[in-house]
């Protein structure tokens, strides 16, 4: 449940929050496919619970009203057309799955689908589900339970959430059938949200009654799903990670938390030449790592202060980091603009969600960020294709916030996130040659449009990086877009 399946050569994944169907669809036809990427996760695709009275909340689509598949995002049909266009164009399909829980107890009762539920007698006929497939007595977590009572975590109610008993035969079959649906479809995995939330033991059971993936789609035979569990874990609280490496990836919120304090100067950069497990960070294999996700840039998410699109200087810079650094595999957030830490993407005034639109730049209007799209993180996504599993090599640093090292013979990145420029010879580990630096600009014919940068004989080359440029970092690799 390790292996996300991507197509070769191909590391990175980008959560498209919120984005509908049709648009990742033709997304992954003119953008992810050819640019590299390796996967999307995509929001939440079963019936969601409509709720007005916060003006159609992002937080909505993590109360299931039933498994069936139409949402604001699209229908079914809608659904399997993503996946088989995606999928035939190198790029993997990753189901945000929300198996914990149902809804919260609201006025409103109707989901994305038209179907009701009774939130009183814990009903939910669009599934079915009862009293009986909810945990029993009814308690709800209270914020002492992380540090005390594992039991009450997994048997109480998460917010107010009807919370589901993943111990009956019933739901379970309810939660591996609406699974093994998704997977005949083509999709290559699934995130299992609030996974803190469920007994380990459940969702063993549930994860092994999992079918292999679809041969259709590309997929080799007896291939299993990637799975990575939502496991917020800072240190402190009673239930630990660790439980749930044994089953499949967890969600690394530590790699995020730490860049973020790192590239606000909260932490010397020279201090990342350990980076990985000696932070203690998740074992590479284990660890699904980003540096936001939907819920931590609102800043409700662990870990204080994480960078988002918000601050673009220092988050290109983490993003950069995050994708040249072989440890573990990268999640890419992409997100809608907001101020309001409630409010869900952009929508006409009934409800119905506003496309994207592509500008003339490659870049995105109608309120959506595409950090995606942004050429300082595509371009970093195609030198981690490039160096594949090369090692770390040749780190150096200005004993501050200066840094640079190579990824084998195949790439070289440096940062300054010093109030002064960098202006070094420093060994890039390349053949000798001219590379265009692909974060200031790209190549373009024979020439580059950002720095160029001349390798000696010796592999060594002088970069220059001044503290108030528009970015922090210069990167070159031995693939097409940055080799003259
Ligand atoms: O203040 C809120 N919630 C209480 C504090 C955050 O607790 C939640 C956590 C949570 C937070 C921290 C933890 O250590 C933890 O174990 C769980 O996970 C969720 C997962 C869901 O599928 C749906 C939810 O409503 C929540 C949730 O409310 C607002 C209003 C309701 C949704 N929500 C939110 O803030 C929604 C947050 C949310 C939603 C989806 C997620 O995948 C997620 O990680 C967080």
């Amino acid at each position: 449940y390790k292996n996300p399946h991507y197509a070769s050569g191909r590391t990175t994944m980008v959560h498209l929050f919120e984005w509908k169907w049709d648009d990742i669809a033709a997304e992954c036809e003119r953008f992810l496919g050819p640019r590299g990427y390796g996967g999307i996760q995509i929001s939440p695709p079963n019936e969601n619970l409509i709720i007005w009275s916060h003006q159609r909340p992002w937080w909505e689509r993590y109360q299931p009203i039933s498994y069936r598949l139409i949402t604001r995002s699209g229908n079914e049909v809608q659904f399997a057309n993503m996946v088989r266009r995606c999928n035939d164009v190198g790029v993997r399909i990753y189901v945000d799955a929300i198996i914990n829980h149902m809804t919260g107890t609201w006025n409103e009762n109707t989901g994305t689908g038209g179907s009701t539920a009774n939130f009183g007698q814990w009903g939910y006929p669009a599934v079915p589900y009862g009293r009986n497939d909810f945990n029993f007595p009814h308690c709800v977590i209270s914020g002492s339970d992380y540090g005390c009572c594992p039991d009450r975590v997994r048997n109480c109610e998460l917010s107010g959430l009807k919370d589901l008993n993943q111990g009956t035969e019933y739901v379970r079959t309810q939660i591996v059938n609406y699974m093994n649906h998704l997977i005949s479809l083509g999709v290559a995995g699934f995130r299992i949200d609030a996974a803190k939330h469920m007994w380990p033991g459940d969702l063993r059971v549930i994860f092994d009654r999992l079918h292999n993936l679809n041969t259709a789609h590309g997929f080799p035979s007896g291939a299993r799903p990637y799975i990575y569990q939502e496991v917020i874990d800072l240190g402190g609280e009673a239930i630990s990670r660790d439980e749930y490496t044994p089953l499949a990836a967890v969600t690394e919120f530590k790699y995020g938390m730490e860049l973020s304090r790192a590239f606000q100067r909260n932490n010397q950069l020279r201090w990342l030449h350990n980076w990985g497990v000696g932070w203690g960070l998740l074992a590479s294999n284990d660890a699904l790592n980003f540096i936001d996700n939907h819920d931590n840039q609102r800043g409700h998410g662990a870990g204080g202060a994480i960078l988002t699109y918000k601050q673009a200087k220092q988050y290109k810079g983490a993003i950069a980091f995050m994708l040249a650094h072989p440890h573990g595999w990268p999640q890419l957030m992409s997100s809608f603009a907001f101020t309001n830490t409630e409010a869900g993407p952009p929508m006409d005034n009934s409800g119905n969600i506003i496309s994207p639109s592509i500008n003339s730049d490659n870049s995105c209007g109608n309120g959506w960020v595409c950090e995606h799209r942004w050429r300082q993180i595509y371009s970093m996504v195609a030198f981690r294709n490039r160096v594949g599993n090369t090692a770390v090599t040749n780190w150096w640093d200005n004993g501050s916030n200066q840094i640079a090292f190579c990824r084998g013979n195949q790439g070289f990145v440096a940062f300054n996130n010093d109030y002064w420029d960098l202006n070094q010879t420093l060994q890039t580990c390349l053949p000798a040659g001219n590379y265009c630096d692909v974060i200031s600009g790209e190549k373009s014919g024979s020439t580059c449009t950002g720095k160029r940068i001349t390798v000696g004989s010796d592999g060594r080359a002088s970069i220059s990086l001044g503290a108030n440029e528009y970015d922090m970092v210069v990167a070159i690799h031995a693939g097409t877009e940055s080799r003259l």
